[in-house]
């Protein structure tokens, strides 16, 4: 899968890909992240990629000329045929691990990141696919939304996670939390490990997990386990 991300700030993404999960599903080339900078894009000697808002007021509105540059350069530049170009904005959906698993079927994202007050109104109406929320906050930019986007769709594609378990028992995966995890020692400061647990029979441990994270969904989550028609 490929995602090129569009930000003024390429370098805070440094960090996030040279580690763990992320790094692995890079360098087994699982994942293909390219950055481009939308500065690069944007015309004069100052290479202004915002400007004052029609209408007055506070705030800065990134300029439409420079997105619209860049998205149909790595378009052309890679020959994409059906790219999904997704805004992160908190007037998007919220995300989710359902929209993860969708997004990570497709073979091309473009994730756009905004700054300052917004990106003009018309890269929404003739650039943007989807426009998806990480929750109802405000962020300085879209770049820690495109971030937890990236991470989260990356372990959905198949051979990033090594053990494909680990996912399928994830909170969210099934409607339900995860169950609870317990690793040595077998006493902790008077902290038992659940007998079953230690017992082998493969079975029983099955069904006390879920029922655990059946337990543990209705006392945190119980929306969760709501039908469309309740
Ligand atoms: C300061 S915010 C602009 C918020 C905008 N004025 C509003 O109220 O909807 C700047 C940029 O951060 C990103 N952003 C902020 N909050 C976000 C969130 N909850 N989810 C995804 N992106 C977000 C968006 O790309 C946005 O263009």
């Amino acid at each position: 899968m490929r995602i090129f991300v569009l930000t003024l700030f390429p370098e805070m993404f440094t960090s996030v890909l040279a580690h763990s999960m992320l790094k692995r599903a890079i360098d087994k080339n699982l994942l293909d992240i390219r950055f481009y900078n939308i500065r690069d894009f944007a015309e004069g000697k100052h290479k202004m990629t915002d400007d004052v808002p029609y209408g007055g007021g506070g705030g800065m509105v990134m300029k439409p000329e420079p997105i619209f540059r860049a998205v149909e350069h790595i378009v052309a530049a890679h020959q994409l045929t059906s790219p999904v170009v997704v805004y992160l904005t908190p007037q998007g959906r919220t995300f989710n691990q359902q929209i993860a698993r969708e997004l990570a079927l497709k073979q091309d994202l473009i994730l756009l990141c905004g700054h300052y007050e917004e990106v003009d109104e018309r890269v929404r109406m003739a650039l943007v696919d989807q426009e998806i929320s990480i929750g109802d906050y405000v962020l300085t930019g879209g770049e820690l939304a495109a971030m937890v986007l990236i991470d989260v769709i990356a372990r959905m594609i198949p051979g990033v996670v090594g053990n494909e378990q680990s996912i399928t028992h994830d909170s969210f995966y099934q409607p339900l939390l995860d169950y609870p995890h317990y690793t040595r020692p077998q006493n902790f400061r008077g902290m038992q490990v659940p007998e079953v647990l230690i017992s082998g029979n493969h079975k029983k441990i099955d069904e006390w997990r879920q029922q655990e994270a059946i337990q543990r969904t209705k006392q945190r989550r119980p929306d969760l386990l709501m039908t469309n028609d309740e």
